[in-house]
């Protein structure tokens, strides 16, 4: 179990997170998502003892991270995969984790397989891996100590569609034997499709959470209809009198209304529909909604993105 309670991180008079409380359980999956700079690597640094918070605390498994002995034991961490000596081989870097930890040297030989680097791939040095590759051996090294919490920053930043799906369902069988997994991602469909959870931040502030469908069944106005027939002026002109809003979308119209009201006015007045289907907004929708006004990157008048007053200096 994973607890942020009122976290709160400033740089200076900017609050990079605020106010921002919420749990993993054991056994889930929980997606943490977010534009750029909303916030979601500060909290996971905090929550691994690299960033200091400045009020509030989290927990992981009832204890502060830096209080947990041989913590690779207990949470496996992917913050950033290229954060490895770029001269080491994937699988020095696997050996050394293992050797830290007090595991045996068979333990890298089976997170490699989990993770299908090959043994010519484990013999390259880590400046020679693709993204993906680095990914990947940073999955291996957050699982080597077999640790029943996962805190993965982007993991899927870098897979082809094939290793996102190898990710998700290696985080799905890990949540299902009882493990508690926290990833984020500003990539939505990728996260959709793995976290029974969701966690939607922005400009440091929770905007949601719940359950992917709880978000979405609380989305108002996030289903309209498409609506395509055989005389579209006339199409558009009704819709448009009974207040419908139509906008042209691919061959026909989407409209702000429910299916039944579409075809309704295409009855009343005779006209052919060739198709009529509701529309949902997608999770990525519901989180334009909830973010539009917390984005971080305003412009300037000139143009240039305004970025907000911080402190670089110091420990972070
Ligand atoms: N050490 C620091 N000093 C000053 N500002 C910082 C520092 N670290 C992070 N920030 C700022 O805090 C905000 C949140 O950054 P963070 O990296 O947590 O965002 P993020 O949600 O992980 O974004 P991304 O999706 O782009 O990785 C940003 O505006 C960032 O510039």
């Amino acid at each position: 179990m994973i607890t942020v309670d009122h976290l709160t991180k400033s740089y200076g008079g900017f609050r990079a997170v605020d106010d921002v409380s919420f749990e993993c359980k054991p056994g889930t999956v929980t997606g943490f998502l977010g534009p750029n700079g909303a916030g979601k690597t500060t909290t996971m640094r905090v929550m691994v003892g690299l960033t200091v918070a400045t009020s509030g605390r989290v927990t992981i498994g009832r204890h502060p991270y830096s209080d947990i002995p041989n913590p690779g034991r207990h949470v496996g961490v992917l913050l950033d995969a290229s954060a490895q000596h770029a001269g080491r081989t994937g699988r020095e870097i696997l050996t050394i984790g293992a050797e830290t930890m007090g595991l045996p040297r068979s333990r890298v030989d089976e997170m490699l397989a989990l993770v299908s680097l090959s043994e010519t791939e484990a013999k390259r040095r880590l400046r020679n891996y693709s993204l993906g590759m680095k990914q990947r051996l940073g999955i291996a090294h957050a699982l080597l100590g077999d640790p029943s919490v996962l805190i993965l920053d982007e993991p899927a930043n870098g897979l082809d569609p094939a290793g996102i799906r190898w990710m998700r369902d290696l985080l799905k069988g890990y949540a299902d034997r009882g493990g508690t997994v926290l990833l984020s991602s500003h990539l939505l469909n990728e996260v959709e499709l793995i976290a029974d959870e969701m966690i939607l931040i922005g400009r440091g502030r929770i905007v949601a959470q719940g359950t992917k469908k709880s978000l979405l069944a609380g989305a108002a106005g996030a289903a309209s209809t498409y609506v395509a027939g055989t005389d579209l002026d006339a199409l558009t002109r009704h819709l448009a009198e009974a207040g419908l809003e139509p906008q042209p979308m691919g061959e026909g119209l989407q409209v702000q209304g429910e299916p039944v009201s579409v075809g309704t006015v295409a009855a009343r007045n005779a006209l052919v529909l060739t198709e009529l289907r509701e529309v949902h907004g997608g999770l990525e929708d519901l989180f334009f909604q909830l973010t539009e006004d917390t984005q971080r990157d305003e412009l300037a008048p000139d143009g240039h993105a305004v970025t907000p007053t911080t402190t670089t200096g110091g420990p972070a």
